[in-house]
């Protein structure tokens, strides 16, 4: 079998993309996490099919939420296990759907997009695509968190957006760079479903003309540490201005090591929601024989 793929990035977090319009193509957790080898294969931080939400078991609950979830984006990570929600896959997806043809997105528009953790809105702006994450919810407790070449463990802050996160203040920019992310962090207790485990730093001034600066690396679940996390970096920001309390902005710039990403908390009918913003890469095509 062939696939014709496309490799595109947001901030450094890279996917390989590929269109399966009816649902066709069954790929296993190992030919996932073989396209994803960095050696052997295309080589990507998350494999990302296209499939109308029609042609999938989960896609059912997609249109369920929103019909007009046409397109549905079944997310892998590099080791192929599925994950719900990928904040800069999905504004990669979305420019790979438009830049082939396969949907439309004019200045203003929206466009749904189903995912294993619910819907989500996407919407072109100047620096690339904003996605709108939706609702957030602390969840995950305040785990204590273990890495390389941290002196001490630190208590973490669990996050969800779909998928898990655990968020960690460390102390200084040298102990950001320093921590060997290579291995999991050990977190104590354990999340039963894995998490995405992002070290913060607030920059100095924390607050510059109203908008919060972080810097953020992280290690994914299931694909190691990455350039970049969206869903990372929007709960590296919710955790910074939850421990900065009363007064904390809504408005955050997040300094990753592939670039910067923007995050946004607003007032949604249905609570408060969290945005992210950045840009997203198509890079180059090609095809696989698996
Ligand atoms: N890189 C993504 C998150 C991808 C999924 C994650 N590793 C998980 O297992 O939840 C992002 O940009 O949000």
């Amino acid at each position: 079998m062939t696939i014709h793929f496309t490799k595109g990035h947001g901030t450094g977090n890279d996917f390989v993309l590929f269109a399966d319009p009816d649902g066709q193509i069954d790929l296993s957790t190992a030919q996932l996490a073989a396209i994803a080898d960095r050696h052997f294969g295309v080589g990507g931080d998350g494999v990302i099919r296209a499939v109308r939400s029609r042609s999938l078991p989960e896609g059912a609950a997609a249109l369920a939420e929103d019909d007009s979830a046409e397109w549905f984006m079944d997310y892998h990570n590099a080791d192929g296990s599925p994950s719900e929600m990928c904040g800069n896959g999905i504004r990669v997806f979305a420019r790979y759907l438009v830049d082939n043809g396969l949907a439309e997105l004019g200045p203003g528009e929206t466009m749904v997009i189903g995912t294993r953790g619910g819907v989500r809105d996407v919407q072109g702006n100047r620096s690339g695509y904003q996605v709108d994450l939706g609702r957030w919810l602390l969840d995950g407790g305040e785990p204590l968190v273990r890495a390389k070449n941290l002196q001490v463990a630190r208590p973490g802050l669990g996050i969800n957006l779909g998928n898990p996160h655990v968020v960690v203040a460390l102390a200084s920019e040298e102990e950001l760079d320093s921590a060997d992310l290579s291995f999991i962090p050990v977190l104590e207790p354990e999340a039963p479903e894995g998490a995405n485990v992002e070290f913060v730093v607030p920059m100095d001034p924390l607050v510059i003309d109203g908008v919060g600066h972080i810097r953020m690396r992280v290690h994914e679940r299931g694909s190691g540490e990455t350039l970049s996390c969206g869903t990372g970096a929007a709960a590296a920001a919710l955790a910074t201005r939850y421990w900065a309390g009363a007064g904390a902005p809504n408005q955050w710039r997040v300094e990753v090591p592939g670039g910067t990403l923007g995050v946004r908390m607003f007032a949604a009918e249905d609570g408060e929601h969290v945005a992210l913003s950045g840009p997203a890469e198509l890079v180059f095509e090609g095809d696989l024989s698996l």
